[in-house]
């Protein structure tokens, strides 16, 4: 299998205390990598040591088929990053910025910065200084510097944090355009399954600094788990119904009046007859289907 990154038992302790362990990533050539987790789990920490800019302390990194090391220039100038926010010289343009980093890549292409700012719907922007941009127009100038010298693998930190849900799904055509057209790669981190379940093709899940699923999206698609969610006005009583009368173990109270019972060998008939039986008083009940979302919330707050 031809990754172009891998990651094996990456591990990030500060102050004895692991940020991150044990993670373990595979990122297809051409491929779009969602890596999801809620806020803290560790999203952050695991790009700053893919982009260089944090050491592991434990673990290995390859890309491109070479393991990182310090310096690795050469593997390096074949990624585009953003982590956290992109920084700029405020008091000149978006167009300069632009320049000045060309230059500094040692990229000149004729257009590259006309066409970035463009894909961006920055080109009347241009002359502006960034000091006058908005937070959605940093991010998205931030997005055309990375784009413009054409990397081979994008890392990008939360790219669409500070904008509105319009801008949001511009971006997101933009990287699956830039994914199909151009052949680039790319990894994106966010806390929000809907941002990337449209374009992933495979999301690594983290919470508290583990690793806790890899999986296709396909995959996910074709599980489409199925639960029995019952309404009643008492959850607790109803749970103990279900784990003291039923043996049940796989259920979640997902909020006042629900419990999703994720156990195929029950049917919602015997549960209804438990609860009754039990005197406890059920307001419905029904067959569903878990979506994507509610799969992610599902393995990142149970197992926690
Ligand atoms: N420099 C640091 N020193 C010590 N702890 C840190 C440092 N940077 C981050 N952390 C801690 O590491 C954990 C993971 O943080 P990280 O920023 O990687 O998470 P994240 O998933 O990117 O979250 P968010 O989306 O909120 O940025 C958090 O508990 C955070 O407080």
């Amino acid at each position: 299998m031809s990754y172009i990154l891998q990651t094996s038992h990456m591990t990030k302790t500060i102050d004895g205390k692991d940020l991150v362990k044990d993670v373990n990533i595979h990122l297809r050539k051409g491929e779009i990598y969602g890596f999801l987790g809620p806020n803290g789990a560790g999203k952050t920490t695991v790009m700053k040591m893919i982009t260089n800019l944090w050491k592991p302390t434990e673990g290995m990194i390859e890309l491109f088929g070479e393991r990182l090391m310090p310096a690795s220039y050469e593997v390096l100038k074949r990624m585009g990053s953003i982590i956290e926010f992109p920084t700029f010289y405020e008091h000149l343009n978006g167009k300069d910025n632009l320049l000045l980093h060309c230059e500094y890549m040692g990229y000149y292409h004729p257009k590259s910065v006309e066409t970035a700012l463009e894909m961006l719907e920055l080109s009347e922007a241009a002359d502006k200084p960034v000091k006058k941009y908005s937070l959605g127009m940093k991010q998205r100038l931030g997005i055309a510097r990375v784009i413009m010298c054409k990397p081979e693998l994008l890392v990008l930190d939360e790219p669409t944090n500070g904008l509105d849900p319009v801008g949001m799904k511009k971006l997101r055509d933009l990287f699956k355009m830039l994914c199909t057209e151009y052949g680039i790669s790319i990894m994106i981190s966010s806390h929000i399954l809907s941002e990337v379940e449209s374009i992933a093709d495979t999301i690594g899940i983290i919470d508290h600094g583990n690793m806790i699923k890899e999986i296709s999206m396909k995959e996910i698609t074709e599980m489409n788990t199925a639960y029995i969610e019952l309404n009643v006005p008492d959850t607790k009583r109803a749970a103990y119904v279900l784990a003291d009368k039923l043996n049940l173990e796989n259920f979640k109270i997902t909020d006042m009046y629900h419990i999703r019972i994720y156990d195929g060998r029950i049917t919602a008939n015997d549960i209804s007859k438990a609860l009754t039986e039990n005197g406890v008083e059920i307001g419905g009940i029904g067959k569903k289907a878990e979506s994507l979302e509610d799969y992610f919330l599902k393995i990142t707050r149970m197992e926690g």
